[in-house]
């Protein structure tokens, strides 16, 4: 723990700055630079790794939470959108069944195609969003990216219910799901944007429009 007392004071301020839990502050703000107490402190293996080469426990404990609470909004939309796409698989098995198509065929009345293609464009768009809903979460901003994908995961499911009722009823919903979809390339490019220009040009657009 001999380092641990020379980063006190940076890491006091730092702490200070981040939008983290009182309880997790007030621990890891103790004026003895020791690891959190066991309720906070549960090693990962990598965290007992890094403990064994010598880093101080609560600096660890910090950085993880620090970091999990970059992300964990995302993370949840993230879960949400999967168990979305489980409910479009599990429709069209019970439309399989309920039409008697079995795999290969994905032919059949218009009633069974619809929810066959509701479900099929739904995953084809899926790998987009997750990877905008991160993108935009880590250099926009978390908090807005997760709503937008809430947004986004609603409209799917309209998307999905409209199809299903009506090849018509699905284009209102598809319309506004790739406007989301847009809003959030517009997030994510803006976001790299300022890390390049201020991480390697130097220039922090942001603070310039502040001054
Ligand atoms: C950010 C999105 C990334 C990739 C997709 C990019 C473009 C694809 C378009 O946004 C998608 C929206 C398509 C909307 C189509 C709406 C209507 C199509 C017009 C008529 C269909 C008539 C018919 O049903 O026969
Ligand atoms: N794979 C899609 C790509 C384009 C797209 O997403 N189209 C929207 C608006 S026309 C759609 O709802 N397509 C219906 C579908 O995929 O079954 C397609 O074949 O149409």
């Amino acid at each position: 723990m001999g380092n641990g007392s020379a980063l006190y004071g940076p890491l006091k301020h730092l702490l200070a700055s981040l939008p983290m839990r009182a309880e997790l502050r007030s621990c890891c703000t103790t004026e003895v630079a020791s690891p959190c107490c066991p309720h906070h402190f549960q090693p990962t293996r990598q965290q007992g790794l890094d403990l064994a080469r010598g880093a101080p426990a609560w600096e660890i404990r910090f950085y993880s939470v620090a970091m999990l609470e970059q992300i964990h909004l995302l993370a949840a939309v993230t879960v949400l959108g999967v168990l979305e796409q489980a409910y479009f698989f599990l429709q069209v098995i019970h439309a399989r069944r309920k039409f008697g198509i079995s795999p290969p065929n994905i032919s059949g009345p218009p009633e069974f195609e619809r929810i066959f293609r509701a479900q099929v464009n739904s995953s084809e768009y899926f790998p987009i969003f997750v990877a905008l809903l991160w993108q935009a979460g880590l250099f926009f901003h978390q908090g807005l990216a997760a709503a937008l994908g809430l947004l986004y995961l609603y409209s799917r499911y309209c998307y999905f219910m409209g199809y299903r009722a009506s090849s018509s009823d699905r284009l209102t919903p598809i319309y506004f799901s790739t406007g989301v979809l847009w809003v959030l390339i517009a997030a994510a490019t803006l976001g790299l944007l300022h890390f390049f220009l201020s991480h390697y040009v130097g220039l922090n657009v942001l603070r310039l429009i502040a001054a």
